[in-house]
């Protein structure tokens, strides 16, 4: 049998042992969630405030809508996209399930906690055993059906919040493809190069997971970080983010620049597949979430991938004697498990040989230090 996403932490079980808070009930920020100057990506360092330097809104029904994505990938490896298709009634939806879902009490919550070893259900990011502090946001992670769970947050309602997530995966799914191809159509790659896209490209097979992020008002937001700068282990993540602004990407010579919430727009990350696939010519960025003293903050990562069991290595087409392939085969599986392991820096980790170009993987993270 094929391996499948859920799989992919069977053999990199989680063991936090973190009790889970009611933030509502914090009105000091807790030591275990002040981060200090000696912590890796202190929340207040390298803020870029002043400089010009705003991350690329494309709108889709645009012609020049490939030349901009490639430009965004290569320059940015973040751009937001408009007039992408998804209607506002979906977003609405999607909006008010996580903040019905994020307001349960916290017990209700752990009813559905994410099991050690598994990919799905509500618990702290995966990526807080790399920290010494805890980060101050709850997720909910979907993979495959989220009806189990949901009976046990919702047992009046969950069928309502079921169609929600399939709605939202299904509309999520198409818009992810057309990026895929406005991605790799301006690396001059078509359908016939990458054969498990399918014969007509729609990447039928593809595998994908949904995180729901929640990120209350902070007692003490300049201490306080909501999620650790990290990069995707997806070929892509399409973000939507309510009116409060709190994602940052980190920007090569400026520091951490914010992506300020448009309505309708939705944000699109490069992800770490899609460096490898490239051959480091789009390289994923590195990203993290702050928090505020006043709002609560939501997003949504639709986070996609391709079939959890295809081999993913530089495209052929992009690699030849003055251009080496930088990475080794990896299936999306191989890569989460490589991820829980050696987070920010498991690109390197898969990495063959040193680019002969200084442009080519800029942003390979291999300086990130882990604590
Ligand atoms: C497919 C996945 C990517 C992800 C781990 C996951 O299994 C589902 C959640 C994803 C997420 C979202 C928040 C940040 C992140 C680093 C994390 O801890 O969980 C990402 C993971 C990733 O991209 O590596
Ligand atoms: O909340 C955000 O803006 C970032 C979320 C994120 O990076 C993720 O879910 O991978
Ligand atoms: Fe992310």
């Amino acid at each position: 049998m094929p391996a499948r996403l859920s799989d992919a932490f069977k053999s990199h079980p989680l063991n936090l042992q973190l009790k889970h808070p009611d933030f509502n009930s914090l009105h000091e920020l807790p030591d275990s969630y002040a981060w200090t100057n000696n912590d890796d990506h202190y929340p207040s360092s390298l803020s870029s405030f002043g400089v010009d330097d705003s991350v690329p809104v494309i709108d889709l029904s645009e012609p020049n809508a490939l030349k901009l994505t490639g430009h965004a990938c290569k320059t940015w490896g973040v751009f937001q996209v408009t007039n992408h298709g998804i209607p506002q009634k979906l977003l609405d939806d999607i909006e008010s399930a996580g903040k019905s879902l994020f307001s349960l009490p916290v017990e209700q919550k752990l009813k559905a906690a994410r099991p050690p070893d598994g990919i799905s259900g509500y618990g702290f990011a995966r990526i807080s055993s790399f920290f010494r502090k805890l980060m101050w946001s709850e997720g909910f992670t979907i993979v495959g059906s989220p009806v189990d769970h949901f009976r046990q947050l919702w047992p009046q309602d969950y069928e309502k919040f079921c169609n929600i997530i399939e709605e939202y995966e299904k509309e999520m799914k198409r818009l992810a493809g057309r990026l895929m191809w406005l991605m790799l159509g301006s690396l001059g790659i078509s359908p016939e190069d990458v054969k498990w896209a399918g014969s007509k490209g729609e990447f039928k097979g593809a595998s994908a997971a949904l995180q729901l992020n929640s990120y209350p008002a902070c007692p003490e937001p300049d201490r306080a970080m909501g999620l650790a700068a990290h990069t995707d282990s997806t070929l892509l993540t399409i973000l939507y983010q309510n009116n409060t602004s709190g994602l940052q990407v980190l920007r090569d010579g400026t520091g951490w620049v914010t992506v300020p919430p448009m309505a309708g727009a939705l944000v699109v990350n490069v992800g770490d597949l899609i460096h490898i696939l490239s051959n480091g010519v789009y390289p994923s960025v590195l990203h993290r979430a702050v928090v505020n003293r006043t709002q609560h903050r939501l997003s949504i990562a639709y986070l996609f991938g391709p079939p959890a069991s295809v081999q993913i290595s530089p495209l052929s087409k992009l690699v030849g004697p003055s251009h080496p392939p930088l990475y080794r085969p990896i299936t999306w599986n191989e890569y989460l498990g490589t991820k829980a392991k050696h987070f920010n820096k498991a690109l390197s980790s898969v990495r063959l040989c040193a680019p002969l170009s200084s442009s080519a993987d800029v942003n390979d993270h291999n300086s990130v230090k882990v604590v």
